[in-house]
C-alpha cells in the first residue's frame, strides 16, 4: 500500500498489540526472544501484563488453565522454531482438555522457509501445529492481524474450547502500513462464544429419560466447571434430588461432603446407575469408556455437551443434548416438573451406606499413625489445613500423589482444583499455579509428587521473581524413576542415590522464597499453615515413606510389564 511522506503510519507489532486489547486481553504468559520481544515490551508498554517464564511449556499450561479458569483464552507467546516447539505440548494439551487458549509465535521468513534455504530457526510452525489444535492460522500481511487475531479468539472458546495456533511472520511484525487503514482493520469478535441453545425436545427427551430411572446419576466433568454455570447447576442436582459424581476438576461446583455427592461410593454407582446424565464429561478411559463391567450393559445415557460428535463416541447416547451448559441448564431448570422425578430411598440408602463404610475406611488410613509419612497421612495434614483455606486454588499433579489426592483433599468452591486432566500429563504443576495465583489474586497450594516437580520446577524462580503467594509442596519419596538403581536386577546397579534425602526445600531459598522441611503430619501441618498466613512463595519438601503407594499410582494396571523375566 502506497503511503504519503508525511502520513502515520503502524507497525504489525503495535496492530498485533491493539487486536489483543480489542479483545479484551489482559495477560500474555510466555518466553521472549527473536522475533517477538518488543511485541511483549510494546504489550507491557499498553498495560498488558507479561509474565515471563523459564521454559515455555509451563507458559503454555498458564495460558491453558487461565483460560480454563476464566472462560477467555488465555494467550502464550513464543520465539520460533524451538520456542515454538516447546509450547506445543500445552497447547496440544488444552486442546485435549477443551481449554481455550492461543499460541502466539513468532516465525521466519516464509520465502526462505519454504525454499528451505536455513533461515534462523526455520520451521514450517503453521503445519506443525495444526495435528495438536482446534485451529491454526497465520497472517502474511499486517492489515490481516486484526481478523486474524478476531478468528483465533472466536476459534479457541466458541463451541467445545481448545488451543488454537497462530503463526506471526517477523516480516509482518516488523511492516508498517497507514496508520489509518491499520487501525481500520481491527476487529472485536462479537460474542465469541454464543449460546448454543439446545433443542426443546433433547430436553424433553431426557427429562423423560431421568423421570423413568430406579437409579439416577449426574457425572459432572470439567466441561461443567468450565461453563460457569455453577448455580444452574445446582439448583438442578438439588431440585432433581439425583446423586452427583464430580470428575476431578468439577470437585467444588457442589461441596464435596454434599449430602447428595456419591464420589465416595463411586463404584457402586458406576456399576449400578441405571441412567446416567452425563454433564460436560466425556465417557473416555477416565469413565472405562461407559462399558461393563464398570458400568451396567443395560444404562442409558443422557449426554450434555457443546461437541455433537461427541454422542456414541464410546456408547449408544439415548438422549444427547447439545448446547453449552449454560443454556442446557437453563432449559432443563425451565421444563422440569420436580415431581416427575424421585429418587427412590432405596438407591440414596444404598449409596449413604457403601458412603459410610468407605468413609470409615478412609478415616483409619488418614489417622494411621506412621513414620515416615504416607500419602494418606500427608495428605490429612493438608486437607485439615486447606479447610480452613476455601479460597486456595488447589494444583495437584504425580501418579499416588495425584490418585490419593484427589480422593482425600475435599473442594468447596468451583475451578478451584487443576490437576493433570484428561491426558494425565506430568508437568502442568508450576504454570498452572502461576496463572490461578496471577489470574485469581488467591494464594495456590501445589501438591506436587516429587517426580513431577521435576518437570516444570525451575519455575520456581518464576514464581519468586513475581513473589506469587503459591506454595508448593513437594511429597518426596525419592520416586522419581531413577534409572539404573532403580532395577535391583541390573547387572551391576549404582550405588542407591541417596534420592529421598533431596532437600526440594533448600532450592526455593536460592530465589528468596521460603522453605520448610517436614518429616511429620504436624510439621506439614505447621509449615502450611504458616507459608499460607506469609502469602509469599514457599516450599514443603514432605518426607514420604519412599515403600508407600504404587508405580503410577492406580493405573498400574495400564502398565506394560515384559514377559522376560531378567536373569
Ligand atoms: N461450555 C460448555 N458447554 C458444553 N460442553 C462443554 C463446555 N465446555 C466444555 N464442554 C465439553 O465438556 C467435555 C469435557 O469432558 P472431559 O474433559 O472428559 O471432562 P472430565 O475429564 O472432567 O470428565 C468436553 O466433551 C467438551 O466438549
Ligand atoms: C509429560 C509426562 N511424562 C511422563 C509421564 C509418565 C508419568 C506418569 S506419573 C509420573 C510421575 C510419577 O512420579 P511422582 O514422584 O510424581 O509420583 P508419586 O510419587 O507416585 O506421586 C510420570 C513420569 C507423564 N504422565 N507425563
Amino acid at each position: 500500500t502506497m503511503t504519503r511522506p508525511d502520513e502515520d503510519l503502524v507497525d504489525g507489532l503495535t496492530l498485533t498489540v491493539e487486536a489483543l486489547l480489542a479483545n479484551g486481553v489482559r495477560t500474555i504468559y510466555g518466553v521472549v526472544g527473536i522475533p517477538i520481544t518488543d511485541l511483549a515490551r510494546t504489550a507491557q508498554a499498553r498495560g498488558i501484563r507479561y509474565i515471563g517464564f523459564r521454559q515455555e511449556q509451563a507458559a503454555g499450561h498458564a495460558a491453558a488453565a487461565a483460560g480454563f479458569l476464566t472462560g477467555r483464552p488465555g494467550i502464550c507467546l513464543t520465539v520460533s522454531a524451538p520456542g515454538f516447539l516447546n509450547g506445543l505440548p500445552a497447547l496440544a494439551n488444552a486442546t485435549t482438555n477443551c481449554f481455550p487458549m492461543i499460541q502466539i509465535s513468532g516465525s521466519s521468513e516464509r520465502s526462505i522457509i519454504d525454499l528451505q534455504q536455513g533461515d534462523y530457526e526455520e520451521l514450517d510452525q503453521l503445519n506443525a501445529a495444526k495435528p495438536f489444535v482446534k485451529a491454526a492460522f497465520r497472517v502474511d500481511q499486517p492489515q490481516d492481524l486484526g481478523i486474524g487475531i478476531a478468528r483465533a479468539i472466536r476459534a479457541a472458546v466458541s463451541g467445545r474450547p481448545g488451543g488454537v495456533y497462530l503463526d506471526l511472520p517477523a516480516a509482518v511484525l516488523r511492516a508498517t502500513i497507514p496508520a489509518g487503514t491499520g487501525r481500520a482493520s481491527l476487529v472485536r469478535a462479537v460474542d465469541p462464544a454464543p449460546a448454543q441453545i439446545p433443542a426443546p425436545e433433547s430436553v424433553a427427551r431426557a427429562l423423560d429419560l431421568l423421570a423413568s430411572a430406579e437409579r439416577p446419576l449426574i457425572v459432572l466433568g470439567k466441561g461443567a466447571a468450565y461453563a460457569q454455570a455453577d448455580q444452574a447447576i445446582r439448583s438442578f442436582v438439588e431440585t432433581t434430588g439425583i446423586p452427583f459424581l464430580p470428575m476431578s476438576m468439577a470437585k467444588g461446583l457442589l461441596p464435596d461432603g454434599h449430602p447428595q455427592s456419591a464420589a465416595a461410593a463411586r463404584s457402586l454407582v458406576l456399576g449400578q446407575a441405571d441412567v446416567v446424565m452425563l454433564i460436560g464429561a466425556r465417557l473416555n478411559w477416565l469413565l472405562a469408556h461407559g462399558q461393563p463391567p464398570r458400568w451396567s450393559a443395560t444404562a442409558k445415557f443422557i449426554q450434555v455437551d457443546a461437541d455433537p460428535m461427541e454422542t456414541d463416541s464410546n456408547r449408544p447416547i439415548d438422549a444427547p443434548v447439545i448446547g453449552d451448559i449454560a443454556s442446557v441448564m437453563t432449559a432443563f431448570l425451565d421444563a422440569l416438573r420436580p415431581e416427575r422425578i424421585t429418587v427412590p430411598a432405596a438407591w440414596r440408602e444404598a449409596i449413604r451406606e457403601r458412603t459410610a463404610h468407605n468413609v470409615a475406611k478412609m478415616r483409619a488410613r488418614l489417622e494411621a499413625d506412621v513414620t515416615p509419612m504416607n500419602f494418606s497421612t500427608a495428605l490429612r495434614a493438608v486437607k485439615d489445613v486447606l479447610d480452613g483455606h476455601r479460597e486456595v486454588y488447589l494444583v495437584n499433579e504425580g501418579a499416588n500423589t495425584l490418585d490419593f489426592c484427589r480422593d482425600i483433599v475435599p473442594m468447596h468452591r468451583p475451578r478451584h482444583r487443576l490437576d493433570s486432566g484428561t491426558w494425565g500429563v506430568m508437568g502442568i504443576g508450576m504454570g498452572y499455579a502461576i496463572a490461578a495465583a496471577v489470574e485469581s489474586g488467591e494464594p495456590v497450594v501445589a501438591i506436587e509428587g516429587d517426580s513431577a516437580f521435576g518437570f516444570s520446577g525451575m519455575e520456581i524462580e518464576t514464581i519468586c521473581r513475581y513473589r506469587l503467594p503459591i506454595v508448593t509442596v513437594v511429597f518426596n519419596n525419592g520416586g522419581v524413576y531413577k534409572g539404573d538403581d532403580l532395577n535391583p536386577h541390573s547387572a551391576d546397579p549404582a550405588p542407591t542415590v541417596l534420592l529421598h534425602s533431596s532437600r526440594y526445600d533448600k532450592l526455593i531459598a536460592a530465589f528468596g522464597g521460603i522453605g520448610y522441611q517436614a518429616d511429620t503430619p504436624d510439621e506439614l501441618g505447621h509449615a502450611l499453615e504458616d507459608a499460607l498466613r506469609a502469602g509469599r512463595p514457599a516450599l514443603i519438601n514432605a518426607v514420604i515413606d519412599p515403600t508407600a503407594g504404587t508405580e503410577s499410582g492406580h493405573l498400574t494396571s495400564l502398565n506394560v510389564t515384559g514377559s522376560l523375566q531378567p536373569a
